[in-house]
């Protein structure tokens, strides 16, 4: 089959399908674990080799930042997915550097740190829509750190654009922040704090972390990496002085995205597979096993032996008329990067969802929670918008409208799953998926031609 990429800003007929969908879907690799794994890369002592490295425009601009820094990387075979990485040497990368960080919050919150030990001027940027998304948390926990930002006068710094001004090796310590608005924020510091003087004694001073799944998954790497790193009591994590070795890694399939895959099952009552999936993992897409049970389907998991993998597979229910049924899924909390998927499926439930704890959603790509509610709005749907919860009624009548993308993927994804289900749905924009997975339009346009094997 052929399809055409669209271009950027073009919208998009969302291929509709009353017919099961039965396929096998191959995901790339990681985005987290993509940009950690580069990250680690690039300040190890030795070179090291990364496998299954996701392509896309987040993992790409890490490349270029990490680049511009120093580090190198090689394709094995000219293979993007699989590259040889050169260390930076933090002592020679001397004078004046700048970093588009586009829409990406690993590479705007991860850089900064990793500019800071080097003996050079870093301007680290974004892309217009990237300055209304919060780094002050970080930037404070650096400066404690005894890092050097300035901010064209901004004080304190709260958004791109920035300058590390590079003094080598960032003495460290004690450092306390509020990490509520992203628990990248910890995950930043915490993969640096190995190369500061003293180490980092790091405390998250408010209430609420988000995403705890993607702190476990920064100390993960960094243990899997070499660096001792201790977590004494609930929000205290502390990184020992030391050389990074980072090791050759295979990185994991993206189990975020899985999730509109895996919806399709749902909303069209049919069954995916997606082969590779981890047994244990920290990515917070493990998660899909209990949200879409929540939903009415069934997931069930086949382990391959003697491998840290498996084929999970997601089976939808339908009546007997064949009609998908999809329940309401009740309350699920801290769902963050997964509550665009999630909110498509309570959109299309029959019974209620009230998805709790997303309100640093407002900092994600968009401030989802209001473009959620704009858009169930636009397809006939009255929901509910709280500070930091969605409440979903269920048992829509929904109308196929053109949906906002708002240069945020996920959104984007979000209006792709919607469409499969309900006719006449455009999204604008479906373009803007590049930023974790560039093949998406073709590849969910052949999922919902009945194509068997998809590689996303
Ligand atoms: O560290 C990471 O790789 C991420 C952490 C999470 O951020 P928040 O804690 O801001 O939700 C997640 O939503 C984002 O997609 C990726
Ligand atoms: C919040 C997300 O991305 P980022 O890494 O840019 O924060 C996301 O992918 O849903």
């Amino acid at each position: 089959m052929v399809t055409r990429t669209p271009a950027p800003g073009e919208t998009w007929s969302a291929p509709f399908t009353n017919t099961p969908i039965h396929a096998t879907v191959a995901l790339p690799g990681s985005k987290s674990l993509t940009n950690r794994h580069l990250v680690l890369a690039a300040l190890s002592e030795s070179p090291s080799r990364l496998t299954g490295v996701l392509v896309s425009r987040d993992t790409d601009l890490m490349i270029q930042a990490l680049t511009a820094l120093g580090a190198a990387f090689q394709r094995v075979n000219d293979d993007p997915t699989v590259l040889d990485v050169t260390p930076i040497r933090l002592a020679e990368t001397t004078g004046e550097i700048t970093v588009d960080s586009g829409l990406a919050g690993t590479v705007m919150r991860f850089i900064p740190g990793v500019a800071a030990g080097t003996q050079a001027t870093v301007l680290v940027d974004g892309d217009e829509q990237s300055y209304a998304r919060p780094m002050g948390p970080v930037i404070d926990g650096l400066i404690q750190a005894g890092a050097h930002i300035s901010a064209n006068g901004q004080d304190p710094i709260t958004t791109l654009p920035l300058t590390v001004h590079g003094k080598g090796p960032v003495p460290g310590g004690a450092v306390g922040i509020d990490s509520g608005g992203s628990s990248q924020f910890v995950s930043a510091l915490l993969l640096v704090g190995a190369t500061f003087g003293r180490g980092l004694d790091l405390r998250h001073t408010g209430e609420h972390t988000p995403s705890p799944e993607h702190i476990a998954m920064t100390v993960n790497v960094l243990e899997a990496a070499g660096v001792r790193i201790e977590h004494p009591e609930p929000n205290r994590w502390m990184v020992h002085p030391g050389p990074i070795t980072a090791t050759d890694t295979a990185v994991e399939p993206d189990l975020s995205n899985a999730g509109p895959y895996l919806a399709a099952a749902v909303v069209t009552g049919g069954s995916v597979t997606v082969p590779y999936w981890p047994q244990e993992t920290t990515q917070i897409g493990d998660r899909w096993r209990d949200i879409l049970p929540a939903f009415g389907a069934t997931v069930t998991f086949e382990p391959v032996a003697g491998t840290n993998y498996g084929d999970l597979t997601v089976t939808g229910t339908r009546d007997a008329t064949g009609r998908p049924i999809i329940t309401g899924g009740g309350e699920i909390a801290d769902l963050a990067e997964l509550t665009p998927t999630t909110a498509a499926l309570a959109l299309l439930a029959d019974g209620p969802t009230r998805l709790t704890k997303i309100g640093h959603l407002r900092g994600h790509e968009t401030d989802r929670l209001t473009a959620l509610n704009a858009e169930a709005t636009k397809l006939g749907a009255t929901i509910e918008e709280g500070l930091d919860y969605l409440a979903f009624a269920g048992g829509y009548d929904l109308t196929g409208a053109t949906l906002e993308s708002y240069a945020d993927h996920r959104m984007a994804t979000f209006g792709a799953i919607i469409g499969l289900a309900v006719e006449h749905t455009v999204v604008h924009d479906i373009a803007t998926t590049a930023k974790t997975m560039p093949d998406f339009p073709s590849a969910w346009t052949k999922l919902a031609a009945g194509q068997r094997d998809i590689r996303a």
